[in-house]
C-alpha cells in the first residue's frame, strides 16, 4: 500500500510573468509554463507511480497543468475532480494589480503582509486562514481519505492553497508556513502512513 499524495503547483502563468496579482482570475499558462508542467510529469513518470484519481481547482492553469502532467505520466483519461475549494487565495481588490506597482503605492511592509501574513486579509479578498478555512474542510473529507485508503493522489493547484494544506500535513505554524515558497511546476510528493503522518517526502526539483 504506497499513499502517495502529490502537490504541484500550476506551472508559470500569463500572469506570473506579468507580475500581477492573480488570484481568482483566469489566466492560462505561458510556453514557459507547459515546459515547467511538461517536465514535472517527466519527473513524476521517473518514479513509477501509477495514481488511482486527481484533484484540481476551477482554475485553468491548474488544470492544463495537470493536463500536461497526466499526459506524461501516461494517464490522460485519469479520473480527475475539479472543484473551486482548490482555487488560489482571492485577492481582493489586489486582484489584476502589478506587485510592484502595489508595492509603491501602499509601501513594501504592507504588500508583503498582504501577500505572506497568516491572517491579514488584503482588502476585500482572503488571509491565508481564510484560504485554509475551505481547502481544509474539503482536502480533509474528499483527498486524505483516499489517500489513507491505499491511493495515489494527484493535485494540482495553486501557491497559496497548497500552502494552507502543506501546513496540516506538515505541521507547520502560520509564521513557518508563510515563510515556505513553492516554485511553480514543482511536484512535492509525500508518503502518508495510516494515521495520516508523513512517512517521506520528496520535492522534485527541476
Ligand atoms: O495569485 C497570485 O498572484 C499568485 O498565484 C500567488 O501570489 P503570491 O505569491 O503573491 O501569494
Amino acid at each position: 500500500m504506497s499513499r502517495i499524495l502529490v502537490l504541484v503547483r500550476h506551472g508559470q502563468s500569463e500572469w506570473n510573468l506579468l507580475n500581477l496579482f492573480t488570484g481568482w482570475k483566469d489566466p492560462d499558462l505561458t510556453a514557459q509554463g507547459v515546459k515547467e508542467a511538461t517536465a514535472a510529469g517527466t519527473r513524476l513518470k521517473a518514479l513509477g507511480y501509477k495514481y488511482d484519481i486527481a484533484y484540481t481547482s476551477v482554475l485553468t492553469r491548474a488544470q492544463h497543468t495537470l493536463r500536461l502532467i497526466l499526459d506524461e505520466v501516461g494517464q490522460p483519461g485519469l479520473e480527475t475532480i475539479k472543484d473551486q475549494a482548490l482555487n488560489e487565495r482571492d485577492y481582493g481588490e489586489l486582484t489584476g494589480l502589478n506587485k510592484d506597482d502595489a508595492r509603491a503605492k501602499w509601501g513594501e511592509e504592507q504588500v508583503h503582509i498582504w501577500r505572506r501574513s497568516f491572517d491579514v486579509p488584503p482588502p476585500g479578498g482572503e488571509s491565508l486562514k481564510n484560504t485554509a478555512e475551505r481547502t481544509l474542510p474539503y482536502f480533509n473529507a474528499e483527498i486524505l481519505p483516499r489517500v489513507l485508503k491505499g491511493e495515489n493522489v494527484l493535485v494540482a493547484a495553486h501557491g497559496n492553497s497548497l500552502r494552507s494544506i502543506i501546513m496540516d500535513l506538515e505541521k507547520l505554524s502560520g509564521e513557518e508556513i508563510v515563510a515556505r515558497e513553492l516554485n511553480t511546476g514543482e511536484p512535492i510528493v509525500y508518503e502518508l502512513n495510516e494515521d495520516g503522518s508523513i512517512k517521506s517526502k520528496k520535492v522534485l526539483s527541476a
